[in-house]
């Protein structure tokens, strides 16, 4: 037998051995779901003689992906693997667009927005139809987000629409999508709806790509929304060569659009599917185990799945109280060194999982006063903040006038009154003349599209840029670049725009980091004497700042001895043998919107996405106060306490000296004062 499913269970095996027909593995947490799909993956590859280009496997994170790549190689003879495709949905649909972006209509080169640019653009369609509610703001972002995740196009949204705000909205995601057009850009949406409707409408390239990966497999199907639902379908066509896995109960994504009823649709989608359940969890102790088996009974199911795990019982699992959210990851920090040393393990061996991202900001300060170095996925890196996106997409203009990305970035930020009409206009302009926007506002000809005073304030613009440009290239780069963020006051642009004006100075101190960092790598290039021409100047320290982001990047990936810390959503798929969940509490964990919305099932899911994650040991924080928009409240237990199995459990923290709003201790209280009338 194959040394690829020697060690695997029967069932397990069956999943993987079945290629002639369409599989849905459908199992709990850490049954074997990925391991499935890694050894089918070099099955088909080692046994079946599939050629590993023509097998591409989806999964949703970055890092997902790269474990799941990892796993592969590992089972593979070295070499084997190459041209293999494991990545992201949004990474093929990249892929897909940037090999047919000559037939989509987009320039090489597009930018894509993230969730912080889409804002922008949208507030600047708002703001011009005299709409400033930032909530409303929110609301509409959602809104198209949804629409395109299930592949609703601008003209059928506003044929939809049933009263004047829908009508709104749709006008928006109408500008908004005519606005990403004109600026050659694509939102994160896009890169799924676009590779979708590309294969809807072009059978010819739809059978190109369906050549070219012969077998699909997908890991965390439940989270798949309707958009990439079709492009599955559309890869897969009737040659039914597919593989997914999935569990119901770990579907934590349905805010963005994901829908678990895929999976059933799938049986109406291919009648011969062949579905498998796996039972068995290798993952965690019985005591994790029956603790998550707990929870998630709480919520409603379709099919139950008795998990079950030979592994030993382990030990309780922890429930700490601390006296607020700075003992809290005090607390955390202390455990970690103590057990680390009484254990004898590493700091990679434990993994800190909260909700929000807000709340790794304390847990960050704390393991960096004790010394214990963490890595963190997920959060915000430095040249992701839009501070240092904008800054650096000055710089980019000012080495390449024909930079239409950071054009584009940057022409209105700090406002300059010159707004989407008239870059769309001028987009036209130069698209039609293959020139470069920056290029285009010196055209005479554009007189005509463009009004005479928006005209002026375009030419303004140039001839600033050109005028710091020259000063960086003759004079000292850093006195014209600080020259650069004083005449376009950026920091009043901070303040003004931030909650509020300390967030903004602090933003400002990261532009002072970024500059004072090139700084640095130009007076390194006067000390070293082996550099030629090409490595002088601002363009090189910049292209060398850009590549320092990607390394440091990729030092990330390396396995350090690090604690991990991340969301809760971030943590799908993983596995840690020691594992912190911060914030039990009402509002945290169910978060707040999530219980005004009555959508507590999916928060419930989430918590057993954590808890499901430990291997060995799990232990489960939470403060009594807690500081929140400036004032200190006293906090109550999450509901998801009183769902876990009592006996399992060891409590601290929750004695008569502190305030306790234990829901069962409430109960007591109250079953004694009965006692006592
Ligand atoms: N047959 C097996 N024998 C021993 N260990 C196994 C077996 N199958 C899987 N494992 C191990 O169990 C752990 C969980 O497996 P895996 O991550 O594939 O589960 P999963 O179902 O994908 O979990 P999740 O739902 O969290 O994504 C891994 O460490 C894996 O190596
Ligand atoms: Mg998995």
């Amino acid at each position: 037998m194959s040394h690829l499913i020697q060690h695997l269970n029967p069932r397990q095996k069956e999943a993987v051995l079945y290629i002639d027909g369409p599989t849905l593995v459908l199992a709990g947490a850490g049954s074997g779901k990925t391991s499935v799909i890694t050894r089918k993956i070099a099955y088909l590859i080692e046994e079946c003689g599939m050629a590993a280009r023509n097998i591409a496997a989806l999964t949703f994170t970055n890092k997902a992906a790269r474990e799941m790549k990892e796993r592969v190689s590992g089972l593979l003879a070295k070499g084997a693997g190459r041209g293999l495709t494991v990545s992201t949905f949004h990474n093929l649909g990249l892929n897909i667009i940037r090999q047919e972006c000559k037939t989509l209509g987009y320039k090489p080169g597009f930018s894509i927005f993230d969730a912080e640019d889409s804002r922008t653009l949208l507030k600047d369609l708002m703001l011009k139809e005299g709409d400033i509610d930032s909530d409303h703001l929110d609301m509409v972002q959602n809104q198209i987000s949804n629409w395109k995740n299930d592949l609703v196009i601008p003209a059928h949204a506003k044929s939809k629409a049933q009263n004047k705000g829908e009508e709104f909205i749709a006008y928006v995601y109408e500008r908004y999508t005519q606005a990403l057009k004109a600026y050659n850009a694509l939102d994160f949406d896009d890169l799924i709806l676009i590779p979708v409707q590309l294969f809807h409408n072009e059978p010819e390239i739809l059978k190109r790509w369906q050549k070219k990966i012969r077998y699909l497999l997908v890991d965390e199907y439940q989270d798949t929304n309707s958009s990439q639902y079709l492009l599955v379908k559309q890869i897969v066509g009737d040659r039914g060569k597919l593989t997914v896995v999935g569990d119901d109960d770990q579907s934590i994504y349905a805010w963005r659009g994901a829908r678990p009823e895929n999976m059933s649709m799938l049986r109406q989608d291919y009648p011969n599917l062949h579905l498998i359940k796996l039972e068995q969890n290798y993952r965690s102790t019985q005591r994790i185990l029956k603790t998550a088996n707990y929870l998630i009974a709480h919520n409603p199911h379709e099919f139950d799945k008795a998990l079950w795990s030979d592994k030993s019982y382990g030990e309780p699992i922890r429930i700490i109280r601390c006296g607020n959210e700075e003992l809290e990851c005090e607390r955390v920090a202390n455990e970690i060194i103590t057990q680390r040393l009484q254990r004898q393990i590493h700091f990679k061996d434990f993994a800190i999982l909260y909700r929000g991202n807000h709340q790794a900001r304390l847990m960050e300060i704390k393991l960096q006063q004790h010394q214990i170095p963490y890595a963190m996925s997920g959060g915000t890196s430095f040249f992701s903040r839009t501070e240092i996106k904008d800054i650096m997409a000055y710089l980019k203009l000012l080495v390449n006038p024909d930079d239409d990305n950071a054009f584009l970035r940057i022409v209105n930020t700090p406002r300059r009154q010159i707004g989407t009409s008239t870059l769309e206009a001028l987009g036209r302009y130069a698209g039609e003349r293959h020139i470069s926007l920056f290029a285009a506002v010196d055209e005479m000809g554009l007189a005509r599209e463009i009004p005479k005073q928006t005209l002026a304030r375009l030419l303004r613009f140039r001839e600033w840029v050109l005028h710091i440009g020259h000063l960086a290239e003759t004079g000292n780069p850093i006195n014209a670049l600080r020259e650069m963020v004083t005449d376009i006051d950026y920091e009043g642009w901070l303040v003004q725009n931030a909650s509020s004006p300390k967030v903004g100075e602090k933003r400002m101190e990261n532009v002072w980091y970024l500059i004072d960092s090139i700084r640095n790598l130009l007076e390194r290039q006067q000390t070293e004497d082996d550099l030629d021409e090409r490595d002088i100047g601002l363009e090189a320290a910049l292209n060398k700042l850009i590549l320092r982001d990607m390394l440091e990047r990729n030092e990330e990936e390396e396995e350090m001895d690090q604690v991990q810390m991340m969301t809760l959503h971030a943590s799908k798929g993983l596995e840690f043998p020691h594992v912190f969940m911060l914030g039990f509490e009402e509002d945290i964990l169910p978060h707040r919107t999530s219980i005004e919305e009555d959508n507590v099932e999916e928060e419930r899911r989430l918590c057993y996405v954590g808890i499901t994650r430990a291997q060995k040991t799990l232990s489960i924080t939470m403060a009594a106060k807690r500081k929140q928009y400036g004032e200190i409240i006293d906090t109550s237990n999450s509901r998801f306490l009183e769902e876990l199995p009592e006996e399992e459990i060891e409590t601290e923290g929750f004695g008569d000296h502190c305030p306790v709003r234990n829901e069962q201790k409430g109960r007591m209280t109250l079953d004694s004062l009965l006692a006592d009338l």
